[in-house]
C-alpha cells in the first residue's frame, strides 16, 4: 500500500525518544507520520518496563541544568493528560567519599543548587534503614528524583500525540531511506514521503544510519534486569519512600550498580548492573552472559540484608552506549533535513521531553534550546564512519 500524503515529518522508531519527537512536532503543528517495526507496545527495545529514575544528580553540569525545564515538561504532560506519571522518591547517591566521581556529583548539584541531603555515617542508618553504607563512602540524597512510570509514560506521549492528529504505524519496518529536499522512506508496507526526517531507532541506529551512509561508535549491550524478593515484605517500598540509589563510577567491578524501590512487582526491588554484554538488537535473547549476576548477589548479601541475595525475575533490556556515554542529537552532515538522536547510554529516559523538543528544533532548522556540542558527531572525530 502506498501512501500520496507528504508529510511535514517522518520519525522512525516509537521508543521514548521517537514518542516524544513526534508529539513534539504534533504541538507544532507540523503533520507528522510516526513509525514502529513492532506491534506497540512491545517489550523489545530500550524503554519497556513500569520504572525508570529520574534525577538531577549527574556528574556534568549540562544535564544538571536541563533536567530543570524537564521536569517542568513531564509535569505539564501530566496535566494535560491527566495521568501520574512521576512519583518523589528521592535518589541515595553512594560511593567512596573522596573519589573523583562522587565529588563530581556532590559539586555539581551544590554549584546548581540541586536541593540535597548529606548523610554521615553516623546518621545514614536512621534515614535509610536495611541498607549498609560500605566503609569508607559517602552518602547523599537528591530530594526531588524518584521514579517515572515508563510503560504509562510511552503510552501517554503516544496518546497525545494522536490527540493532536498524528498518526503512528506500528508494524512497519523501515527498509529503505532515499535522501533528498523530500524524503522518501520506505516499509513493510508502503513509501512516504517527508520533508524533513527524525531516526530515533535506538538500538538499530546504526542499521538505519546505514540507508543514508553514516555508521556511529555506538555498542548496544544486553542488561540483565533483576529483581530481588524482601524477606519481609514492605522493607524497600516506594510508599514507604525508600530512595532509588546509585554507586558512583569506580574502578572496582562492583561499583556500577544501581536501584529501585519495590512497585511492580509487589515484594521485588529492582537492583541491576550498570554494564551488560555485548548484542544484536535482532538476536538479544541469544546473549545469556549472567556474570553481572554473581556481582549483584555479592552487593546485595553485602549492602541489603532484607532481600534475599538471589534474583527473583530476570528480565531484559537494552542500551546503545556511545564512547563518552553522552547522547547523539545531530543533523546528518550532507542532509540537513535528516536528524537523528542515539546513544542514549542507559540514562535517557528522562530526558525524553527535552530530547523531544530538541529533535524538533533541529528538524525545523531552528536554532536548538541548548548547546548541543556534547552531543554532536564531530567529537568521534576518526570514528564516524561516513561512505558519502
Ligand atoms: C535496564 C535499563 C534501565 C534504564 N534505566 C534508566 C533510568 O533509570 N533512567 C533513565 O533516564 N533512563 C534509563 N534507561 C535508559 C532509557 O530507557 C533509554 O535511554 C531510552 O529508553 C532509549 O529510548 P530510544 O527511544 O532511544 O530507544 P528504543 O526505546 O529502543 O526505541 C527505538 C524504537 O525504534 C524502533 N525501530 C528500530 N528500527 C526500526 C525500523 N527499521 N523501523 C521501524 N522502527 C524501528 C524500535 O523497535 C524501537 O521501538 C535504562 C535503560 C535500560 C535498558
Ligand atoms: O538513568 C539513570 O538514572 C539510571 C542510573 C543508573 C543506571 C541506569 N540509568
Amino acid at each position: 500500500m502506498s501512501s500520496e500524503v507528504e508529510y511535514d515529518c517522518i520519525v522512525i522508531g516509537a521508543g521514548v525518544q521517537g514518542s516524544f519527537t513526534a508529539y513534539q512536532l504534533a504541538k507544532r503543528n507540523k503533520k507528522t507520520l510516526l513509525l514502529e517495526q513492532f506491534v506497540l507496545p512491545h517489550t523489545r527495545g530500550s524503554s519497556h518496563g513500569q520504572t525508570r529514575i529520574i534525577r538531577k544528580a549527574y556528574e556534568q553540569d549540562f544535564y544538571t541544568q536541563m533536567m530543570d525545564e524537564c521536569y517542568k515538561l513531564w509535569s505539564q504532560l501530566e496535566r494535560e493528560a491527566g495521568v501520574t506519571l512521576y512519583r518523589q522518591t528521592g535518589l541515595l547517591v553512594m560511593g567512596p567519599e573522596h573519589s573523583d566521581s562522587y565529588l563530581l556529583y556532590k559539586n555539581t548539584m551544590e554549584r546548581n543548587n540541586v536541593p540535597m541531603v548529606i548523610l554521615t555515617p553516623e546518621n545514614f542508618s536512621q534515614h535509610i534503614p536495611n541498607v549498609i553504607l560500605a566503609e569508607g563512602d559517602g552518602a547523599l540524597v537528591d530530594i526531588n528524583a524518584g521514579v517515572l512510570y515508563a510503560d504509562r509514560a510511552l503510552k501517554t506521549v503516544q496518546g497525545q500525540f494522536q490527540k493532536l492528529g498524528g498518526v503512528i504505524r506500528d508494524k512497519e519496518k523501515v527498509t529503505d531511506i532515499t535522501p533528498g529536499p523530500v524524503v522518501t522512506v520506505s516499509t513493510s508496507a508502503g513509501v512516504y514521503r517527508a520533508k524533513s526526517l527524525v531516526i530515533t531507532a535506538g538500538p538499530w541506529a546504526n542499521k538505519l544510519l546505514a540507508h543514508i551512509g553514516l555508521q556511529l561508535p555506538l555498542e548496544v549491550q544486553k542488561i540483565n534486569v533483576c529483581y530481588w524478593e524482601e524477606k519481609v515484605p514492605g522493607t524497600y517500598d516506594m510508599k514507604k519512600r525508600f530512595p532509588c540509589f546509585l554507586l558512583t563510577e569506580g574502578e572496582e567491578s562492583d561499583r556500577h550498580i544501581y536501584g529501585l524501590p519495590s512497585n511492580e512487582y509487589p515484594g521485588l526491588v529492582k537492583i541491576c548492573y550498570h554494564i551488560g554484554s555485548e548484542t544484536d538488537p535482532d538476536h538479544r535473547d541469544k546473549q545469556t552472559d549472567r556474570s553481572d549476576i554473581g556481582i549483584l548477589q555479592r552487593f546485595v548479601a553485602r549492602c541489603f540484608p532484607g532481600l534475599i541475595p538471589e534474583p527473583a525475575v530476570v528480565e531484559s533490556c537494552m542500551y546503545t552506549l556511545t564512547p563518552d556515554s553522552h547522547f547523539v542529537l545531530d543533523c546528518h552532515p550532507a542532509y540537513s533535513n535528516i536528524v537523528f538522536g542515539a546513544g542514549f547510554s542507559g540514562h535517557g529516559f528522562k530526558f525524553g521531553p527535552i530530547i523531544g523538543k530538541l529533535l524538533c528544533e533541529l528538524s525545523l532548522g531552528e536554532v536548538p534550546s541548548y548547546d548541543l556540542s556534547p552531543f554532536r558527531i564531530r567529537r568521534f572525530q576518526g570514528n564516524t564512519k561516513s561512505a558519502l
